[in-house]
């Protein structure tokens, strides 16, 4: 690309290729964030799987393998997987969500893709199933998601069915993120929560904003309807006789 005074531009790598090119650092770092979560409460049980693309052409991540107790996540833990989720370096079996992470991947440009089981994620994917997402709007904490300038913004988190047919629902996946591209994450309805960035950092501070919107929701709904003596209205309790 030349400039105005016919000099060539040197275009800035972007940042969704951060994690490209070494597999041990995107392992060594993908095991330092699921630890994390995990002491967050957001991956217990074996819960949870996490990626990030080492390369593009041709596509590869580092993801977790299967069944794993992300107390004690470790980078051996990782296998790198080409895009068909064969497995190219180490030894198991990929995440049983392996082809959800490549939909988001493909269809949405991701750099990092983590999956969490937060308690919050789990009952408001239930609750909220009927509106077939959840709408967080009027929060400070939204412009931690990328490109989101004000607390106005209205984040849109949709819920999807869950399923044990990973073709059919990385299929839905798919189709989801072609048709609201504007999105940060979704939620398997009664499983947990997708989220994504163009880069590891960026994908782990979206799992922290929308982990923290989703538990400001859980409780406030808790605090509107705790502690409030029946008949009474917001002036106070009612009277005794
Ligand atoms: C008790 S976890 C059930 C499976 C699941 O939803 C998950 O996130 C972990 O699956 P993986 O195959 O990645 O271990
Ligand atoms: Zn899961």
């Amino acid at each position: 690309m030349k400039t105005p005074k016919g000099r060539s531009k040197v275009i800035p790598a972007r940042p969704e290729t951060e994690n490209c090119g070494s597999f041990p650092k995107a392992a060594e770092s993908l095991a330092e964030i699921g630890r994390g979560f995990y002491a967050r409460g957001w991956v217990l049980g074996t819960s949870g799987n996490f990626s990030a693309v080492i390369s593009r052409k041709p596509l590869r991540l580092a993801i977790t393998s299967t069944g794993l107790d992300k107390g004690g996540l470790t980078a051996k833990q990782f296998l790198e997987i080409d895009e068909a989720a064969n497995v190219v370096r180490g030894a198991g079996r990929p995440s049983a969500e392996a082809l959800l992470h490549l939909a988001i991947v493909h269809n949405a440009g991701a750099g990092a893709v983590l999956h969490t089981h937060s308690v919050c994620s789990t009952v408001l994917s239930g609750t909220h199933a009927r509106y077939g997402g959840i709408a967080l709007e009027g929060y400070e904490m939204l412009k931690g998601l990328a490109a989101v300038k004000t607390h106005k913004h209205r984040e849109w988190l949709p819920i999807l069915e869950n399923s044990q047919d990973m073709v059919e629902l990385a299929d839905r996946v798919t189709r989801t993120l072609r048709e609201t591209p504007v999105i940060h994450g979704f939620l398997l309805q009664e499983h947990g929560l997708y989220t994504w960035g163009e880069s590891l950092a960026e994908a782990k501070r979206h799992v922290e904003i929308l982990e923290f919107l989703m538990e400001v929701l859980m409780r406030s709904g808790a605090a509107q309807s705790t502690g409030v003596p029946d008949g009474a209205d917001c002036h106070g309790p009612v009277a005794n006789s």
